[in-house]
C-alpha cells in the first residue's frame, strides 16, 4: 500500500504545487481571519477547479467551525480547512460488486479520455486479483483503437473479442457477452467508442449496447463506469450529466490527473455529480490506476504526515487503514 500512496502522491505533484502552495502562502500571508483571507481562499480553490458549489460549501463549513472554536489566527485553520475538504468529498459507501459477482462492465466516454488505457489497466488488475477476464473491443470505428486495446490485452494476459473496422459495435458486444457466458468469464470489460458522427448517434448507441447486454445477460451485475478527463476540468462534469441520461452510471474513472495543476476538480465531482470516483489515473503505466480513497486523496494532496493521521486515527476513526 505505501508504493501505492506514494504513487498518488507523486502523480498530485502539480497539483500539489498549485494549490496547496497557493493555499499555504494564504496561511502564512495573513495575520487575521478577515473577509479577504476568505476571499483569497475562494479564489484558489476556484481557480484549482474544485468549482464553485463545492468551494462555497467547503468555505461556509470552515467560517462555522472557526466561529465555534474561537480560532483566530490563520495557521491554525489550515486543519480544518483540510477537514472541510474531505467532508465534500464524501459520498458513503463505494461498492466494487462487480470485483465478485459475474459482470459486464460498460466503459463509457468521449473520444481520447482515457478508455482504452483504462480497460487495459483494470484488466490488469482484476486479472492479477485470479478473475477470469475477458474485454470487448467495440470502438469498431478506429482501427487503432482495436490494436492499442489489444497490446493492453496481450499485456495483462487476457483474450479480448473485436471486430473489424466498421463492425457494428452492438454486434461485437453481443458476441462478447455471449463468449462471456459461455467460457464462465467473470468480468467482461467493455471499451466503447468516444467519437460517432454526432453526438446523438453516440448515445443511441450506447443505449443499443446496453439492451443488448440487458437481453442477453440478465443475470450478470452491470456496471457503467464514465470516464473523464482530469485536465478538462469543469467541462468533465458535463460529459459525465450527458452521459448520465443514456446510462444508469455507477462509477467514475478520472484520468490524467498526473497531468494537471488543476486536480481539485476530483472535488468538484465527488461532491456534486453524486456518482463515486471509483478510479483514478495518476500515470501512463498500468499500476497508475487507482481506487479512489478520498480520504487518501486529500491527505496525498496536502502531504499529511503519518504521525498526524495516527493522531487522527486515535481521535476516534475506528475503521481508519
Ligand atoms: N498521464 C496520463 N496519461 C493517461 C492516463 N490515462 C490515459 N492516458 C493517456 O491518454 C491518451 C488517450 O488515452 P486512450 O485510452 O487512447 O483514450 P480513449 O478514451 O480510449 O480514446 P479514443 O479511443 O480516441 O476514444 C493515451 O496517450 C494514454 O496513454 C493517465 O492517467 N495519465
Amino acid at each position: 500500500m505505501a508504493g501505492f500512496f506514494s504513487r498518488l502522491k507523486e502523480g498530485l505533484t502539480k497539483t500539489r504545487n498549485n494549490i496547496v502552495s497557493s493555499i499555504d502562502a494564504v496561511f502564512g500571508g495573513f495575520s487575521t481571519i478577515d473577509e479577504d483571507f476568505y476571499e483569497e481562499l475562494e479564489e484558489i480553490l476556484i481557480m484549482g477547479d474544485i468549482g464553485v458549489n463545492a468551494t462555497e460549501k467547503i468555505l461556509e463549513r470552515l467560517r462555522e467551525q472557526v466561529k465555534e472554536k474561537h480560532i483566530k489566527e490563520p495557521a491554525a485553520c489550515k486543519e480544518l480547512l483540510i477537514e472541510s475538504i474531505r467532508e465534500q468529498m464524501q459520498v458513503g459507501e463505494t461498492a466494487y460488486d462487480f470485483e465478485n459477482e459475474q459482470s459486464v462492465v460498460l466503459v463509457i466516454g468521449v473520444n481520447g479520455v482515457g478508455k482504452t488505457t483504462s480497460v487495459g489497466k483494470l484488466a490488469g488488475i482484476l486479472k492479477d486479483q485470479g478473475k477470469n477476464v475477458l474485454i470487448a473491443a467495440a470502438d469498431t470505428y478506429r482501427a487503432a483503437a482495436g490494436e492499442q486495446l489489444l497490446t493492453w490485452a496481450n499485456r495483462a494476459g487476457v483474450p479480448m473479442i473485436g471486430g473489424k473496422e466498421g463492425a457494428d459495435p452492438a454486434s461485437v458486444v453481443y458476441d462478447a457477452v455471449n463468449a462471456a457466458k459461455a467460457r464462465g468469464v467473470d468480468v467482461l470489460l467493455c471499451d466503447t467508442a468516444g467519437r460517432l458522427h454526432n453526438k446523438k448517434n453516440l448515445m443511441e448507441e450506447l443505449k443499443k449496447i446496453n439492451r443488448i447486454i440487458e437481453r442477453e445477460f440478465p443475470d450478470a451485475h452491470r456496471e457503467n463506469l464514465v470516464v473523464l478527463d482530469g485536465t478538462t476540468g469543469q467541462n468533465a462534469l458535463n460529459q459525465a450529466r450527458e452521459f448520465g441520461q443514456v446510462a444508469d452510471l455507477t462509477g467514475i474513472i478520472l484520468t490524467k490527473m498526473d497531468g494537471t495543476a488543476k486536480g481539485g476538480i476530483a472535488v468538484a465531482i465527488q461532491s456534486e455529480l453524486n456518482i463515486p470516483v471509483k478510479y483514478i489515473g495518476v500515470g501512463e503505466h498500468i499500476e497508475d490506476l487507482q481506487k479512489f480513497d478520498p480520504e487518501q486523496f486529500v491527505n496525498a494532496l496536502f502531504d499529511v504526515k503519518e504521525e498526524d493521521l495516527a493522531e487522527e486515527m486515535t481521535g476516534g476513526n475506528e475503521d481508519g487503514e
